[in-house]
């Protein structure tokens, strides 16, 4: 279970009811560590439409964050040249995915339509990201699509739906935004600031803090993206069955928000408290030693 915090002065979130932030305790609870019985189908398969002829790197930042969690394999059905050749692992060939990931850095959702559609029909969890959040405009959609906006695609999300609000309404409530969000959507909606709001249409609410202010470099969403695929894709059949046993949606991206959070330090900050600047994929690079520290502490 996450636990009752004490927060500082975090915006709006003091005044919100319930709110949770996971430890490293919850995250280690949460967590399918691999047995002889596992094969890398049953390990989960994430797969990736995000990158773009514009924007190349982000499909490699999106694969380091997916990849950085461990899933049995990471499908790229993207268009970015570079993914591949900075990850072999990656498979560049489409099939059963078990999560997947469209945005970050995608520049048009034409041809990501059809894959959105089968993914809601078959129940396959989802996380948009970036412009992929424009997906989310549309329809109503279940809690295990994950929404991973910063505070410009928050705001435009809630105008979409109706919300006259301005980013700058935004910035001073994000958990109340986030809240917004996931109930007009229906989906899962992670907020990203200096301390992520993670809502649930349910009401479940989590407040991570982030990171050193060294994270709010370009690149470090789209890790967080492939993050959460992750996170999504090991946690894929109970999410579609519905055997949940206290893993939810919301959870999961809580989750990954706290290992993000958790490997910005550790890549920022290893030689004191101020710590040094950093590149997203230095984020992504810290995450399995993070995951390592999280399961044998
Ligand atoms: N390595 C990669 O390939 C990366 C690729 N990325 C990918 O890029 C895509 C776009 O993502 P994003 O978050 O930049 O776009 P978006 O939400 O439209 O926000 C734009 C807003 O910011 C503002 N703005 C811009 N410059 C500003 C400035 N200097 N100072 C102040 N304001 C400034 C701008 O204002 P404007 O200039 O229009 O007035 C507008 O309001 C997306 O697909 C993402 O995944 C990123 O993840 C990074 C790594
Ligand atoms: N002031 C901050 N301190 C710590 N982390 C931050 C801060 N601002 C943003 N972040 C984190 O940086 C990331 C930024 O994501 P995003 O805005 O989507 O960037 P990009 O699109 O360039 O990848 C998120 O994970 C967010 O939680």
């Amino acid at each position: 279970m996450g636990r009752g915090i004490e927060l500082g002065s975090e915006m709006d979130l003091p005044t919100e009811p319930g709110l949770m932030a996971l430890t490293d305790a919850d995250v280690a609870d949460l967590w399918l560590v691999p047995g002889e019985k596992e094969h890398k189908y049953t390990r989960g398969v994430v797969g990736l439409l995000t990158g773009s002829h514009t924007y190349p790197g982000a499909a490699v930042l999106s694969a380091a964050g997916a990849l950085a969690a461990g899933p049995g394999m990471v499908r790229y059905l993207g268009n970015s040249p570079l993914v591949v050749p900075a990850f072999p692992e990656v498979v560049p060939a489409a099939g059963q995915v078990q999560s997947l990931v469209i945005g970050s850095g995608l520049t048009s959702l034409a041809e990501a339509r059809a894959r959105y559609d089968a993914a809601l029909a078959a129940g396959t969890p989802l996380v948009l990201d970036a412009g992929g959040i424009e997906l989310a405009y549309e329809r109503d959609l279940p809690e295990h699509v994950v929404l991973t906006p910063h505070a410009g695609e928050l705001s435009a999300l809630l105008r979409a739906k109706g919300e006259a609000v301005t980013r700058d309404d935004v910035e001073a409530r994000p958990a109340w935004a986030a809240k917004q969000a996931a109930q007009l959507t229906g989906a899962t909606v992670l907020a990203k600031f200096a301390t992520d709001a993670v809502a649930a249409p349910s009401g479940e609410l989590y407040a991570q803090p982030g990171g050193p202010g060294w994270a709010a470099t370009a690149g470090a969403g789209d890790v967080l993206a492939g993050l959460v695929g992750a996170l999504l894709a090991m946690h894929a059949h109970d999410l579609q069955t519905g055997d949940l046993q206290g893993i939810t949606p919301a959870k999961l991206a809580a989750a990954a928000s706290h290992i993000h959070a958790q490997a910005a330090i550790a890549a920022a900050c290893s030689q004191g408290r101020v710590g040094r600047p950093i590149r997203a994929s230095e984020i992504a690079a810290h995450i399995p030693h993070v995951i390592e520290r999280i399961l044998n502490d």
